[in-house]
């Protein structure tokens, strides 16, 4: 059974097995307290680690890559994040990234700010052939990653990058994250793979199958850290269920916990600790009931 939504779209029914399969991500991050490790940007490192808290799971940050590389083997996912840079990272990350493809470890990148930088293309090329599992960004970080991996067919119409806010919205990036996605895929040990744009309606793509999950608040845009926490606690669902299912269910937790903060918060400071409360707070079901738009095909 399902309520069909528009001509394009439907609600994935009650009993879809994918819902289920969000559930079940919730509810087993809360039970099983995984950890995901972070090598991330120092603006909002101290946030995402404590959006993986408050999601239920445990955070570790470092940028050693004998350290991360240790860590990895003990640790169910990791978040990779470049927003911003020291020259010691390239070498580094050319290290981790190759480890944790060689090891098939799952990891998180969100390429902030792709497109700008001589040292951040270099980073983010080099990661073409050693790909993550989830691919989280904006809609112009998801066009700008397609190009640098040459994947794209040069047909995105794009403003191009601007820092580390979108310039696009989220659908013009659409046959760029299917694209991405499908990469992501075939370098996968067990062809597994999703690319989460993240905006004022989220898109979550295996490739194949493409969703759309409206909500949130543009109050999350007048904090910084967001995205990146978004990523990180994909990490945190990747420790315990598929890409697809963990990109989803992350996207999920966020709108419904940027709802509620919204309700709560008079201005950016206090809806960044409501905020992470209402990650605390949200529960499994309020997150896999949540509308869920599957493209028709
Ligand atoms: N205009 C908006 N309305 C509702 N939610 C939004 C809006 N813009 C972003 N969000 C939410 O904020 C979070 C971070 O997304 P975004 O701001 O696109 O990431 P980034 O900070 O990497 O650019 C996501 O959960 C997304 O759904
Ligand atoms: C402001 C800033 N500068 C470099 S990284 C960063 C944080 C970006 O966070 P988000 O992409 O989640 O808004
Ligand atoms: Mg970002």
């Amino acid at each position: 059974m399902c309520k069909a939504t528009t001509a394009d779209h439907h609600d994935l029914a009650a009993d879809d097995a994918l819902r289920a399969s969000i559930r079940r991500s919730v509810l087993d991050v809360r039970a099983r307290t995984p950890l995901a490790q972070s090598f991330t940007n120092f603006v909002t490192i101290n946030l995402v680690a404590n959006a993986q808290l408050a999601s239920g799971g445990t955070a570790a940050m470092s940028y050693l890559p004998d350290d991360v590389i240790d860590i990895a083997a003990m640790c169910g996912a990791t978040y990779i994040n470049v927003g911003t840079l020291l020259p010691f990272y390239k070498d580094a990350l050319g290290e981790i990234t190759a480890a944790l493809h060689d090891a098939g470890h799952r990891w998180v990148l969100d390429p902030v700010a792709a497109g700008l930088g001589a040292t951040r293309t270099a980073i983010l090329k080099a990661m073409r052939d050693v790909p993550p599992s989830v691919v989280r960004a904006n809609a112009s970080e998801v066009i700008a990653l397609d190009a640098l991996w040459g994947l794209s067919d040069g047909s995105d119409v794009t403003d191009g990058p601007a820092g580390v806010e979108s310039t696009d919205d989220v659908d013009s990036a659409l046959a760029a994250a299917k694209r991405v996605a499908r990469h992501l895929r075939a370098h996968d040990k067990d062809g597994l793979g999703a690319v989460a744009v993240s905006g004022e309606t989220d898109l979550v793509t295996d490739g194949e199958r493409v969703f759309r999950l409206p909500g949130g608040d543009a109050m999350m845009t007048k904090i910084t850290g967001a995205g990146c926490a978004l990523g990180g606690v994909a990490a945190t669902y990747l420790c315990v269920a598929e890409p697809l299912v963990a990109a989803l269910a992350a996207s999920l937790l966020f709108d419904r916990a940027g709802e509620r903060a919204a309700t709560e918060s008079h201005g950016p400071g206090s809806f960044q600790s409501e905020f992470l409360d209402a990650l605390w707070a949200i529960d499994a079901d309020t997150v896999s009931t949540s509308t869920i738009l599957e493209a028709n095909r």
